[in-house]
């Protein structure tokens, strides 16, 4: 903790306990259902007016991870999976009768949602069942108007191995759109006919990106896409003749460096029948939002919600009067806010407590850059606790976010406020590699380039240093995920940066993590990290593994036995190996987690360690 006492601190059980609300979704008779994990893990929730008290619809300890409401009955599908495995089996849930019913009783297999049918009486989806490294296309029927027409999942496509996705069916439920991602940056977008089978691609073998996809019913089909660009925008494919046409958003005259004009588009949502759509631009990880109507090629704004913060997860209620959409911001908790068609003004619905903790005392970050080897800037998040100055300079949290191929945004954090609270300053930079800045950006530190983004956080030290409201004695490598890895590539390529490491389900050795990652997606992986068949040596030569005797640091390694994508195996070989240097390390495993901690009780335990851990070393 720092010497800044200035302002009273609060346990971690406050800030985990503030509630986390997301994954909004509408009935057709206007219910609002959302996923909140008030319960201490995600389930599904209802509320019927802003601020009117919710009512809880799941009754589980495990993590719901989707809900998606029927298209035409009081009824919604969620996915849950066991102990953080992500192996999601699907449940149907009948508002009208509350009766719950297992749709998919395949518990070693993963059930990755994608869609209902117009008709409300079909979902499509993609799942292992067969093959452990291979997603199929499955229809099953759920019993239109909570009959009894509960079929069973019927396989209408083989995939070609990986990942594959449902996206959307066609208006007349006769085809479904499928994205299969060979890697972040390269999606293979095509259309399933179910009655004969045929698949039909539509993207051009050109790496792009295709999501959020929605048929417009006049032989359309949009998308937010960054074909034959840098960045996202909003396009449609003409489905006669396939080609794809920009209609918003993004601009394809970008430089790839952060900070210029054109910015990735998403959250595309479209309301066939009423012709309306609304998406955000993502302009330096703030929302932007865009509603307009739209008709073809033509998108015709008018008044949109004036959101600070990011606004995600957009959904349209009945006749599109309405859309809501997660909201969030550094000192607001996700919640989910509506607002009326045309209208500037959203309303939060689910106002989320503080636990006492008054809100007032959330830090906001500054947006920084700082200037990297090659000239470019490395956008970051920087965040300061009350009291610190020149003379009371604290100590840094720099925390390096996962993915690879994922952007640090200026959302609520809670634990982030925790540390902040104790006296830390947060520093998050999004280095090379990040998506959020253009797909160029993003190719930064693919393969060879990989250790380029491990200097972008070296780099933010050096910034760090001509800080003097900061105490560089005392900044901590904090990594989640592919996080992890950068933290432990950071204390052993730069061991004397670092007062202390805080590395959680990070990679320790590339090709022990590619030989024993989830089969199903190992490809993609490859196709950011290098393969184990053609770049063994180099992935061998920059893990952490192979350089821990430059550990300097105290470190505390935590992690899930259940852990699908990074293996607990990564986290008992780092600890083992540096342990035999001598380092103090300490190690925290959950044996009913993956790669996410989801349950709050095993939350509060591993942030108390931590916190005990950087008081102790920092
Ligand atoms: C349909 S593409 C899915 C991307 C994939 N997601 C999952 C659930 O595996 C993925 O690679 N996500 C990254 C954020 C990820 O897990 N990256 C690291 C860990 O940070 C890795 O395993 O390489």
């Amino acid at each position: 903790m720092s010497d800044t006492d200035s302002e009273p601190t609060y346990g971690v059980a406050r800030y985990l306990a503030v509630e986390h609300v997301d994954s909004p979704t509408f009935t057709p008779a206007g219910r609002l259902l959302f996923l909140s994990d008030a319960s201490g893990t995600p389930q599904v929730w209802t509320v019927d007016a802003a601020g009117a008290w919710p009512e809880r619809l799941t009754p589980h300890e495990e993590r719901v991870s989707t809900v998606a409401a029927s298209p035409t009955d009081e009824a919604f599908v969620f996915g849950m999976d066991s102990g953080s495995d992500e192996r999601d089996q699907l449940f149907h849930h009948d508002l009208r009768t509350g009766a719950e019913t297992p749709l998919t009783d395949a518990p070693g297999s993963k059930h990755a949602w994608g869609a209902w049918d117009p008709d409300g009486d079909r979902i499509a989806y993609a799942a292992n069942r067969e093959d452990d490294g291979r997603f199929d296309v499955y229809v099953q029927r759920v019993g239109a108007g909570g009959g009894d027409g509960y079929g069973e999942p019927t396989k209408v496509h083989e995939g070609p191995g990986g990942w594959l996705n449902v996206a959307t069916f066609g208006p007349r439920g006769d085809r479904l759109a499928l994205t299969k991602p060979r890697s972040s940056y390269d999606v293979e977008l095509s259309l399933l006919d179910l009655e004969s089978g045929d698949r039909r691609t539509l993207s051009d073998g050109e790496a792009a990106t295709y999501s959020h996809l929605h048929f417009d019913g006049d032989g359309g089909l949009y998308c937010v896409t960054n074909r034959g660009a840098d960045t996202a925008h909003v396009g449609r494919f003409d489905l006669e003749s396939g080609e794809l046409e920009k209609v918003a958003g993004g601009d394809g005259n970008r430089s790839g460096e952060p900070g210029t004009d054109a910015w990735d588009v998403g959250a595309l949502a479209y309301d066939r029948d009423a012709g309306r759509a609304v998406f955000a631009r993502n302009e330096n990880g703030y929302s932007a939002v865009r509603a307009g109507t739209l008709r073809g090629t033509e998108f015709e704004p008018s008044a949109s919600p004036d959101v600070d913060g990011i606004a995600s997860e957009f959904v349209f209620g009945p006749d599109a009067e309405r859309v809501a959409f997660t909201h969030t911001a550094p000192t607001e908790p996700y919640g989910v806010a509506v607002a009326a068609w045309g209208e500037r003004e959203a309303t939060d619905w689910t106002p989320v407590g503080t636990n006492g903790v008054p809100p007032e005392s959330f830090r906001e970050p500054e947006t920084i850059r700082y200037g990297m080897f090659d000239g470019r800037e490395i956008p970051a998040y920087w965040t300061l606790p009350e009291g610190a100055s020149a003379e009371a300079p604290v100590p840094v949290v720099v925390d390096v976010h996962g993915g690879p191929e994922h952007q640090r945004r200026p959302w609520f954090h809670p634990t982030k406020q925790f540390f902040l609270n104790r006296g830390y300053a947060v520093l998050e930079p999004n280095v090379r590699g990040s998506s959020g800045y253009g797909r160029t950006y993003a190719s930064l530190d693919d393969v060879e380039k990989r250790m380029d983004s491990v200097a972008d956080v070296a780099a933010a030290v050096e910034w760090l240093d001509g800080r003097p409201e900061v105490d560089s004695d005392r900044v901590v490598a904090y990594g989640r995920s592919y996080g992890g890895f950068m933290v432990l590539a950071a204390i052993t390529e730069y061991p004397d940066l670092w007062a202390a490491a805080v590395d959680f389900v990070g990679i320790a050795d590339f090709t022990t993590f590619l030989k024993n990652t989830g089969e199903w997606r190992r490809s993609h992986r490859e196709a950011e990290y290098g393969s184990l068949e053609d770049d063994y040596e180099f992935l061998k030569s920059i893990s952490p593994l192979s350089r821990v005797e430059n550990v300097r640091c105290p470190l505390f390694v935590q992690h899930g036995a259940n852990d699908p994508r990074v293996p607990v195996g990564e986290a008992e070989q780092v600890v083992e190996a540096v342990r035999e240097q001598g380092v103090p390390v300490e190690k925290l495993i959950f044996e009913d987690e993956g790669h996410h901690t989801t349950s709050r009780e095993n939350l509060v335990e591993e942030f108390e360690a931590i916190a005990g851990f950087l008081d102790e070393h920092v």
